[in-house]
């Protein structure tokens, strides 16, 4: 491989110690994953300093040390003075500068839409991934349901629940370009954002979902948490706007400069969506698009999936398609796993899978649901070890007027005590002794709960985050799949029935 050269003052701004070129192979925040030629950054964590794995990093072989205790930093280049040894303002800054430079600064051939929002991020990427490709505008994605390039899901590991750190956003989007793409879709989370991962990248589109309660164990207050999220729209050309989102639109209707587009049901737009109509195979609806009317039949359930759709619609014809060209399309939208998912199983009731972790999400998802003719509606909730204790109440208050049976469970533990978790969420119901309010420590003991309680007709609603593929127990990720729990619960009950 060609090596190459980097004139690290023309790159960083702060002051260095040590050769001002040096060669860069890759960069890492991660003393572990150091290879001879990189470039090690030292991020101040929760748990850990950084700057204490400078040691360890160059017996690893880095030779470019950045980060900001400029007192260990000068330490360090004394007894390394062929290394080259850099104190910035903010490490998380440089982490993405460089990141971006040695993989050739791909996000600038590329066609780069930013979604941010507290729920639908996941489907609004996916419809718009979707879309693009399926009009051969070649497109990948990178988010909660992975790294996708035009045809499938690809390897890439995924170290961050959704955004990738910076190394790794640039490692993919390289990889994108030598495949030939066009675009990239980008989940944007509000820590991501706020931890500076997506930095250097000039969005084409930035897309807004709606801003409500979430992540407050980290942001601490909701305006730090709609600041995070406004970040995006101050790196982007264009944006797409939810007018029916109260927290936020009005702000970004204000304050963002280039051409934006709005969509909603409840507020005019641009792109407004009437008469919707759930069907057996999904949604009907009218679309005013600019003045213009269509009749849609989409394969999508729920009202939030209709808004999720006109802002995937808003951003391919800011991409450059025209309304007509993209409704094309639609009627074979691909929809992401654990989204008002389906499970098709030979029994006279309905098992339906949904992210919903949120009070937001949850009301939503059981709006649509209810629509759903049923005879019994069985919904189980979890309270996430790892998120804001403050919202697990908040879930049970959401359910217990809508659902027959409810089954209160624990998603992602952690290191959280399940049963304090259950006991949270079980003080947001008005009657938690009811009968028919269930708990269970384990998820999968509360889907088997669900399935026992079923009966021809029902409708069970498995809400949480079931669907990444693990549960966090303490600091291990344990393998988790929510479908082999559903298969294990009938081959259970087959070889039950089995003659002997
Ligand atoms: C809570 C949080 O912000 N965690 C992030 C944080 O980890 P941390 O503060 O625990 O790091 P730390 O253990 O204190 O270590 C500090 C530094 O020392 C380094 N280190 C540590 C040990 C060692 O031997 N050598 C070494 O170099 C670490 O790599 C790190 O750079 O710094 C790490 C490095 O930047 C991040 O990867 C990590 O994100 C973890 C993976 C994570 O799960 N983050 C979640 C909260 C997250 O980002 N979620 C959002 C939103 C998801 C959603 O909306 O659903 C996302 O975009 O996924
Ligand atoms: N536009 C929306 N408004 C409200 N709730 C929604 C919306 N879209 C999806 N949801 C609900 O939120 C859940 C998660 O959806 P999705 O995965 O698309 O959101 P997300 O923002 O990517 O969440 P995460 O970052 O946690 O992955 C869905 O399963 C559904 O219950």
């Amino acid at each position: 491989m060609k090596k190459k050269m980097y004139i690290l003052t023309e790159l960083l701004d702060g002051s260095f110690k040590g050769p001002d070129r040096q060669e860069i192979h890759s960069v890492s925040y991660d003393s572990r994953e150091i290879e001879p030629g990189d470039a090690f950054i030292c991020i101040k964590g929760e748990h850990h300093d950084g700057h204490l794995f400078i040691k360890q990093a160059i017996e690893a072989g880095a030779q470019t040390i950045v980060g900001t205790d400029k007192e260990v930093l000068d330490l360090s280049a004394a007894d390394h003075p062929h290394l080259s040894f850099v104190c910035v303002k903010d490490s998380r800054s440089a982490l993405a500068v460089l990141s971006s430079i040695v993989s050739g600064s791909p996000s600038d051939s590329l066609h780069t839409i930013g979604v941010t929002g507290t729920n639908g991020k996941t489907t609004v990427a996916t419809f718009t991934h979707s879309i693009l490709n399926s009009l051969s505008f070649r497109t990948g994605s990178l988010g909660t349901a992975g790294i996708w390039d035009d045809q499938q899901k690809t390897d890439f590991k995924q170290t961050v629940p959704t955004t990738p750190e910076a190394p790794d956003i640039h490692k993919v989007l390289k990889y994108f370009c030598e495949k030939k793409m066009q675009g990239a879709v980008i989940e944007s989370t509000s820590i991501a954002l706020e931890q500076k991962r997506l930095e250097t990248i000039h969005f084409n589109v930035a897309i807004h979902t709606n801003l409500t309660p979430e992540h407050l164990e980290f942001h601490q207050t909701m305006d730090a948490y709609k600041k995070a999220k406004m970040k995006l729209f101050q790196q982007a050309a264009q944006a797409v706007i939810n007018a029916d989102d109260p927290l936020m639109a009005e702000d970004l209707i204000q304050t963002f400069k280039g051409p934006a587009i709005t969509y909603g049901i409840r507020q005019p737009a641009d792109l407004q969506a009437s008469h919707i109509e759930t069907t057996r195979t999904g949604t009907t609806f009218v679309l005013d698009a600019f003045g213009t009317k269509y009749s849609i039949n989409a394969p999508v359930f729920g009202e939030y999936n209709v808004s999720n759709l006109l802002a995937a619609i808003a951003a391919c014809h800011q991409v450059g398609f025209s309304i007509a060209s993209i409704l094309s399309v639609i009627s074979h939208i691909r929809k992401p796993e654990g989204r008002f998912q389906m499970v098709e199983k030979k029994v006279p009731y309905q098992i339906i899978l949904d992210y919903a972790h949120t009070p937001d999400a949850l009301a939503h998802v059981l709006e649509s649901v209810k629509q759903i003719p049923h005879r019994q509606l069985i919904v189980m909730i979890t309270g996430i070890g790892l998120r804001d204790p403050n919202k697990r109440p908040l879930m049970a208050k959401v359910v217990e007027s809508v659902a027959d049976q409810i089954i209160v469970s624990v998603d992602q533990p952690g290191h959280a005590d399940r049963q304090g978790v259950v006991n949270d969420v079980c003080r947001g119901f008005k009657q938690p002794t009811s009968p028919h309010i269930y708990t269970r420590l384990h998820r999968e003991e509360g889907i088997h709960l669900a399935l026992d309680l079923a009966g021809p007709g029902d409708v069970i609603l498995l809400t949480g985050i079931g669907f990444g593929g693990y549960q966090i127990v303490g600091d291990k990720k344990i393998p988790y799949s929510e479908l082999e729990v559903i298969d294990y619960y009938f081959e259970k009950q087959s070889l039950f029935k089995k003659p002997m």
